[in-house]
């Protein structure tokens, strides 16, 4: 069966897909930014627009890393404002559970589902690093073993808060003088990272819940989103590798009872379209060498190799010095995180084999585009990708900030609409309804005083 393709907007920020060197960068922080990206994502019937979320400033051998755009606003707050300048597309935050509370994230998340009428999506995170837990009250508590237990009961007790409202909890009877049924709120969980009880705040939303996100890929990670995601943010946009994560993936839902239906698998992706394909692939390297400047190049190497190598030229070969993979020059930046050694051996091989300068390396490894091509060229590219099982659909994200998907909606989306793969027009108002994604219904509560009838 020809399968419809998911699309989503992230206004990326951090890393190195953003060009604000670009004289037609605008903003990074700006309303109105994030309000053109959003309505051009509305314009080409998306299913939603997705922000990311960096807790901590990276850090480049003790300085401020400034070769990506640094400083964001907080996504809940950004996303209620665009849910207001937008009246169909899904607003998708990504919200860490390791430094954040059950109780604050669930109100906020509740709230954002009121005012967006039901279009709310949350990427439950949990980062890795002490660096980032510096900036919050218990300073880099938690284990890295921990995450994902933490994130799993968070997740859990973020779900008996949402239920713990019902539809129809708010009387507003003037005649009886009953404004709320009596149990409405009532809550009480008591686990090995939360122990709380009380009353949540927030009636019950129109989704119920969020639509729950992921975007780890170790195994605790992977399990996660197979028992709790509906939607996958993931990295592999590369056919083979994508095939092999999505099979991953999909074939782990079974152990929860859930089917490959139930969960959308969306891999990170650019887009670079042209007249011809020949001019797109001129753009394409264009974009790829503003993308990996040579002053990147040299700051990923470092932060492989674990020491200062700014004497190297970065047209030049790759330096014969050894990697000092336990010492941390880039902090802060997930890429770089773990297997430095190894990297730093598959590196070598690869420029030895290939006779890459520095840059080109990295071009090979960081760079290139997802999709480049006339639009005819991209359509039928991404149609293979999903049709063949790589992806349920793509998280586009531009080098330019506000402008850079309007060349995609006004070309490409018109021709995947033709080919019956993407919704002409909206057909459902809210996030899950656009994912093809059951309603969640709401489990009774199990604890608390017996609800009254109404
Ligand atoms: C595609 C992708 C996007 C991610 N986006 C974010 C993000 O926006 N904010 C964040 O704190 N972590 C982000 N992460 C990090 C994950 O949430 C997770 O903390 C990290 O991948 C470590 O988990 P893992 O060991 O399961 O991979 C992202 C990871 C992936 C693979």
């Amino acid at each position: 069966m020809t399968k419809q393709i998911h699309l989503a907007a992230q206004l990326p920020g951090i890393h190195n897909v953003t060009v604000w060197s670009d004289p037609r960068s605008r903003s990074q922080i700006a309303i109105g930014s994030f309000v053109h990206l959003a309505r051009t994502a509305e314009r080409g019937k998306f299913d939603f627009f997705f922000l990311a979320e960096g807790l901590r400033l990276r850090e480049h051998k003790g300085s401020l890393y400034e070769l990506d755009v640094a400083g964001r606003p907080d996504n809940l707050t950004m996303l209620s404002a665009l849910s207001a300048a937008t009246t169909r597309l899904g607003v998708a935050a990504t919200v860490n559970a390791t430094f954040n509370e059950p109780y604050e994230v669930a109100r906020r998340l509740a709230t954002l589902d009121h005012l967006s009428g039901g279009r709310t999506g949350w990427n439950v995170v949990t980062s890795f690093d002490a660096f980032t837990g510096e900036n919050f009250r218990r300073g880099g508590f938690l284990a890295e073993a921990d995450r994902y237990t933490r994130a799993a009961e968070f997740l859990a007790t973020a779900r008996e808060l949402w239920d713990s409202w019902a539809e129809g909890d708010v009387l507003a009877d003037a005649a009886t003088g009953r404004f709320v049924r009596p149990g409405a709120g009532e809550f009480a969980h008591h686990g090995e990272h939360f122990d709380i009880s009380g009353r949540f705040t927030t009636p019950r939303a129109p989704q119920g819940h969020p639509v729950i996100i992921q975007a780890g890929e170790s195994d605790p990670g992977r399990e996660f989103a197979a028992s709790d995601a509906e939607v996958v943010f993931s990295k592999y946009n590369r056919l083979d590798e994508a095939r092999a994560f999505y099979r991953d993936v999909k074939g782990r839902l079974a152990r929860y009872g859930r089917s490959p239906a139930d969960l959308r698998i969306m891999p990170t992706a650019t887009v670079v379209v042209a007249d011809t394909d020949e001019e797109a692939t001129a753009y394409a390297d264009e974009i790829t060498r503003a993308q990996v400047s040579p002053q990147t190049a040299i700051a990923h190497l470092e932060a492989v190799w674990g020491r200062d190598l700014s004497a190297y030229d970065p047209d030049g070969p790759l330096p014969d010095i050894d990697p000092e993979p336990e010492s941390l020059v880039l902090k802060g930046h997930s890429v770089f995180r773990t297997g430095r050694a190894e990297t730093a051996r598959r590196w070598r091989a690869l420029a030895e084999e290939r006779g890459l300068s520095i840059r080109e390396l990295m071009i090979e490894v960081h760079g290139g585009q997802t999709f480049v091509g006339s639009p005819h060229t991209v359509a039928d590219a991404i149609d293979h990708f999903v049709q063949s099982d790589g992806a349920d659909g793509f998280v586009f994200a531009t080098h330019l900030t506000p402008g850079g998907l309007d060349d995609f909606v006004d070309r490409v989306v018109p021709l995947l609409q033709e080919k019956g793969v993407h919704r002409p027009d909206y057909t459902g108002t809210t996030l899950r309804h656009h994912l093809g994604l059951a309603p969640r219904p709401r489990a009774e509560r199990t604890s608390g005083n017996a609800r009254e009838a109404s």
